[in-house]
């Protein structure tokens, strides 16, 4: 990438922004669902995730990214949220999947008639590294269910979005990628970066 220097609102900072995941498959549709409408870099980096309140897990990612960048980044924590119980497993899925897989995610609901559940996405953006972060926050209703489809992305399969007899997993990328909790927060995210003027050099090209 060349040297770039993006202008906000009278603020300069000196690099383009980097969104700071260790989760490939965010990553990949974090990329398809931008495309071109915000210049930003990437870094694969697992950050550390205090416990809490999704908002402020998202928050604190940002504060450890921007520090580690040492300049602008967006992160996002993802959620998937039992209404039975409570919003949880929320912010501690990764570990829920990890130890008892889509089947014990199921099971979590037995004792309960209500499967209904909601995806739910925070992005952070710091503009630096003593900036406050910003949260843009995306929501998908849907429920619980056996898994069906490609295993390929986290708990895809057990998804179903209200509306669609398909799981996330099941549905074509670019479907999930019209209704998901990550596209829902991505176009606000779009949508401040266009109502901030942010400009970026016309030489910025996306890289790793
Ligand atoms: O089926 C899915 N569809 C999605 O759209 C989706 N987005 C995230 N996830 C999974 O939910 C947990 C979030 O935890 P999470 O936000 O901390 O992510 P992560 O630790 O993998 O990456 P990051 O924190 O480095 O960005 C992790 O297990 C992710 O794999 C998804 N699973
Ligand atoms: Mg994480």
């Amino acid at each position: 990438m060349s040297a770039a220097t993006a202008v906000v609102k009278g603020l300069v900072l000196s690099r383009p922004v980097t969104f700071v995941t260790g989760n490939a498959k965010k990553l990949e549709e974090v990329r398809t669902i931008l495309g071109n409408s915000i210049p930003f870099q990437s870094l694969k980096l697992d950050l550390p995730e205090r416990q809490g309140e999704p908002e402020d897990i998202s928050k604190e990612k940002a504060k450890i990214a921007a520090k580690e960048v040492n300049g602008p980044v967006l992160v996002e924590d993802t959620c998937l949220c039992f209404n039975a119980l409570e919003g949880l497993p929320g912010p501690y899925v990764k570990w829920f999947l990890q130890k008892i897989g889509h089947e014990g995610l199921n099971n979590l609901l037995m004792a309960y008639e209500d499967k209904s559940a909601y995806a739910l996405c925070i992005f952070s953006l710091a503009l630096g590294p003593n900036m406050e972060p910003i949260t843009f926050l995306g929501k998908t209703a849907g429920k619980i269910v056996p898994a069906k489809g490609p295993n390929d992305f986290g708990w895809d399969p057990v998804f179903q979005p209200d509306g669609y007899n398909e799981t996330y997993a099941e549905m074509p990328k670019e479907e999930k990628n019209k209704i998901s909790h990550r596209s829902k927060a991505l176009s606000l995210v779009k949508s401040h970066f266009a109502e901030a003027g942010y400009t970026f050099q016309t030489d910025m090209t996306m890289a790793e």
